[in-house]
């Protein structure tokens, strides 16, 4: 392990109800990095989310996830987040009942800190949401999708991790949040935050340091950004064929 290396995933595979998800993936994001995955719907980015995170269900059955050169692959989602992990969803859950102000301050108090209404007002802004019009509202489904997405971004802005997993930061967002979505990544970086950048949008590939085409659950491609990116779409659409895939990359990693 380099000085540099922040996050380390080892032959993992993945098994979820007898299905194999993911398998014998490895790769490697560097402290500061911006580290896209790409990939066809259903090739197990969500699900590589999951694991990094630890979430319930998906424990993988084989390989290891190490951070900062410890092992982390049997500790609890809690205590991930306590060394410095964090996950934004595709699709940001509600929560009835709580307001703005409170959602934002519970990854902190989870760890024992606590957050000024300064700091709720920045991170709200960081995001191009207004404090005044959204601190007093709840997290429930009178906020849209694009606005529950912005503000769990301000959460983990104020959490101040040093990893952060984004999956798809980008979607159901306008034009405008797009612009402070990608501040708010290019900001991570500068403060030597990893990223996992789950993406489908060139915008948000722009951003990234280095990318892997994931496919059929392992790592086909990894390299420069928007070569990746038009391998994919170039060589590999009319393809749809995992098999295919993965001997077509074997010789080029
Ligand atoms: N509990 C489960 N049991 C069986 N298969 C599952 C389970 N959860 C997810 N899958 C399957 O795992 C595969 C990977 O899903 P995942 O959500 O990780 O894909 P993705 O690359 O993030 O896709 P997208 O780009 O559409 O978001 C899919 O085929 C999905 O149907």
């Amino acid at each position: 392990m380099t000085e540099n290396e922040l996050l380390q995933i080892k032959d993992l595979d993945l098994i979820l109800d007898d299905t194999v998800i993911l398998k014998d993936l490895s790769l490697t994001v560097n402290a500061g990095q911006v580290y896209a995955l790409i990939g066809p719907n259903g090739c197990g980015k969500s699900s590589l989310a999951y694991t990094l995170m630890g979430l319930d269900g998906y424990s993988p059955s084989n390989g290891e996830v190490l951070f900062k050169g410890e092992d982390i692959t049997d500790l609890a989602t809690q205590e991930r987040a306590q060394k410095g992990i964090t996950l934004a969803w595709q699709q940001p859950a509600r929560f009835e009942g709580v307001k703005v102000r409170k959602f934002l301050a519970l990854g902190l108090e989870s760890q024992g800190r606590e957050v000024t209404e300064q700091q709720l007002r920045w991170a709200l802004n960081e995001v191009a949401i207004n404090p005044d019009r959204y601190l007093d509202r709840e997290v429930d489904d009178t906020l849209s999708g694009g606005e529950r997405k912005r503000i769990e971004l301000a959460s983990i802005l104020l959490m101040d991790p040093d990893l952060v997993i984004l999956d798809e930061p980008d979607s159901g967002v306008d034009v405008i949040a797009l612009n402070n979505i990608s501040q708010v990544i290019n900001s991570f970086r500068a403060q030597g935050t990893g990223v996992v950048l789950i993406t489908h949008s060139d915008e948000m590939l722009d951003l990234a340091d280095t990318a892997a085409l994931v496919c059929g659950g392992n790592i086909v491609r990894r390299g420069q950004p928007q070569q990746i990116a038009a391998y994919f779409k170039d060589d590999c659409s009319p393809c749809g064929d995992n098999e295919c895939l993965v001997e077509v990359a074997a010789n080029d990693r």
